[in-house]
């Protein structure tokens, strides 16, 4: 488990979004993404990482910051050990957290007894250990000109597409779901609480069959 980890944020909230929206959960929202969605609610996280000397205790310490820390995978579990105890679920976001590849450190904390997701735009392969939960949030013909991967795709266990307008509705019927395994859940998302949005998704899960996914601590202020 030698290789860095750049560390935006680490916090303790309930998961807001998902199948698993409730569940009280760590957050480790890690540094850089290269899709650049225009409606994105995490740009400070866009620029890649480096090394530095920030420990664990500064990405503890602030949000929506674009510094990040750095540490191993063993500092980030012993970290999570030291703060997060009594917090069964453990959830890497980002930024693109699959920039890095997560198969020890998610092995290890699903040998510790917590359960683990990632949240992925599937546009990087999927690198973690088998058990954990992969949602995949597909980010089609976005500036930043990646690729979704089939791949990616295949191994998600919960698709929760981003819904701007129609097009996203469109991309995940012919796009995305055409390439998911079977008993794969589907959310539509509304982006940042938008009421046209919002509309689109109720109506499409309406119509199809899919769950609305509705960004919970938004609407109750929590992080
Ligand atoms: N409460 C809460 N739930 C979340 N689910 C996914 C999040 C994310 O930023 O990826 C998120 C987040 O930022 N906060
Ligand atoms: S994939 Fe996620 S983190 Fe990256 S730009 Fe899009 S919304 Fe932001
Ligand atoms: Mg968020």
């Amino acid at each position: 488990m030698a290789s860095l980890l750049f560390v935006n944020e680490i916090f303790a909230s309930l998961q807001g979004e998902g199948a698993w929206t409730g569940t009280p959960s760590v957050f480790v929202r890690l540094q850089g993404c290269l899709c650049r969605c225009p409606w994105c609610d995490t740009k400070n996280t866009w620029k890649l990482g480096e090394p530095n000397d920030c420990g664990l205790d500064f990405a503890a310490s602030k949000a929506d910051a674009p510094r990040h820390a750095t540490c191993t995978g063993e500092e980030l579990l012993a970290y999570i050990d030291a703060h997060y105890a009594s917090i069964p679920h453990v959830i890497f976001t980002g930024g693109e957290p699959m920039l890095f590849d997560l198969t020890d450190v998610t092995a290890a904390l699903l040998a510790r007894g917590k359960t683990v997701a990632i949240e992925t735009s599937g546009t990087e392969p999927v690198r973690v250990a088998e058990g954990v939960w992969v949602t995949v949030s597909p980010k089609y013909d976005m500036p930043g000109g990646r690729e979704v991967l089939a791949s990616a795709l295949r191994r998600a266990d919960e698709i929760k597409m981003p819904v701007s307008g129609p097009k996203d509705l469109e991309d995940l019927e012919h796009r995305t779901l055409p390439e998911t395994k079977p008993g794969v859940l589907v959310y539509v998302q509304p982006v940042s609480r938008d009421d046209e949005a919002t509309r689109l998704c109720v109506e499409a899960a309406m119509t199809k069959g899919w769950r609305v996914s509705f960004q919970v601590h938004k609407y109750v202020n929590m992080r």
